[in-house]
């Protein structure tokens, strides 16, 4: 029998797009709730409790909801792309790639966190150089990064593309986050492998789906010895073995004139780049997904994949 998958909150705009990722696959039976009843708890709780794969793209505290009702089921496996669960040691982290064992981990495990979209560029940047000594501890990390509106869900998609929407955004790119305390500090902070929280200035363009996240570093001020060349090298090793999160070779970054952050629409992957010029003193780190992709939709599909090989 084909395992069932409930995506609870499946007219939501991360919904959607794992709905689309799934459509044809006969491997997997999808139960659905019909978008007039996507709040009927009864329904839901029912629809949660018959699936073997529970797919949560709700708000925080619908998502709190929805694992309590099913805590008393065994058999229901959860992934929750909200940021209810994302530093929670009970739950695994689902960058399957940010570290040899992770795929691993998120195989076995019952409660799956899915990976920020900010955060999953951040991490896939910080982790490897904090992994490999590079990056040293006390070291001010700041994360400068821009994303495509449907990164703020059906709300900010209507303020964007509806100029009679009563809190219509007319702005083609715009801070926001300003007060410095974003929801996704504190898992950029745990899986950075941070001792201190970094600065996070997020903004929006107007465009739908892409992000480049940026991490500025000065070469002087990591542990001694580090260069261009070897933060590369260090990523290079860090993401060998598999085809999701690819590093661009130096010399093909060194030849581009900019870096388009829609480059990446409708894929499921990452790149990152090191910017900067040889033996100079500063690098850009940066890296480019589409937040719907590898920062949301893609990455529950991968992580549900991970879950049912198991
Ligand atoms: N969009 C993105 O790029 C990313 C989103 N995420 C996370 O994914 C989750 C979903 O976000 P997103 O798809 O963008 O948001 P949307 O607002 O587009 O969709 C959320 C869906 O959940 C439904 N919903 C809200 N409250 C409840 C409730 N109490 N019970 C049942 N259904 C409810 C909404 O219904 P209604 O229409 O009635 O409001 C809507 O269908 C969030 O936690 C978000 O932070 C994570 C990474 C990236
Ligand atoms: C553009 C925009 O508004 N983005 C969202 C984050 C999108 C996302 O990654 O959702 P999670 O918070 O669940 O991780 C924000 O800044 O709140």
């Amino acid at each position: 029998m084909a395992p069932k998958i409930f995506i609870d909150g499946e007219h939501g705009t991360t919904g959607l797009q794992i709905r689309t990722r799934m459509a044809g696959r006969r491997d997997v039976e999808l139960l659905s709730i019909p978008e007039a009843e996507r709040r009927n708890a009864a329904m839901r709780e029912d629809m949660l409790n018959s699936a073997d794969i529970a797919i949560l793209c709700l708000p925080d505290d619908a998502s709190k909801e929805a694992v309590q009702m099913v805590s008393g089921n065994n058999n229901v496996r959860v992934i929750d792309t909200s940021t209810a669960f994302r530093v929670n040691p009970g739950w695994a982290y689902g960058f399957a790639e940010m570290d040899g064992d992770q795929a691993e981990r998120i195989r076995a495990a019952r409660f799956v966190s899915n990976p920020g979209c900010y955060p999953t560029g951040a991490i896939g940047l910080i982790r490897p150089l904090r992994a490999a000594g590079i990056l040293p501890d006390g070291y001010p990390v700041t994360v400068n990064a821009v994303s495509g509106y449907t990164g703020g869900g059906k709300q900010l998609i209507a303020q964007m593309e509806n100029p009679d929407h009563p809190d219509a955004i007319s702005a083609p790119h715009f801070l926001y986050g300003l007060p410095l305390t974003h929801k996704h500090v504190p898992e950029m902070t745990v899986h950075g492998l941070l001792d201190r929280a970094p600065i996070f200035s997020p903004s929006v363009g107007k465009f739908a789906q892409g992000m480049i996240v940026q991490v500025p570093l000065h070469l002087d001020d990591l542990t001694e010895g580090a260069t261009m060349e070897s933060i590369h090298a260090a990523l290079v090793a860090h993401y060998a073995g598999q085809d999701i999160v690819t590093v661009v070779p130096l010399a093909e970054s060194k030849a581009l004139p900019r870096v388009n952050a829609v480059e990446l629409e409708g894929k499921d992957t990452m790149k990152l780049f090191v910017f900067g010029t040889p033996g100079a003193l500063q690098v850009n780190l940066v890296a480019l997904l589409d937040n719907l992709g590898k920062g949301a939709s893609g990455a529950a599909v991968q992580n549900m994949d991970l879950m049912l090989a198991s």
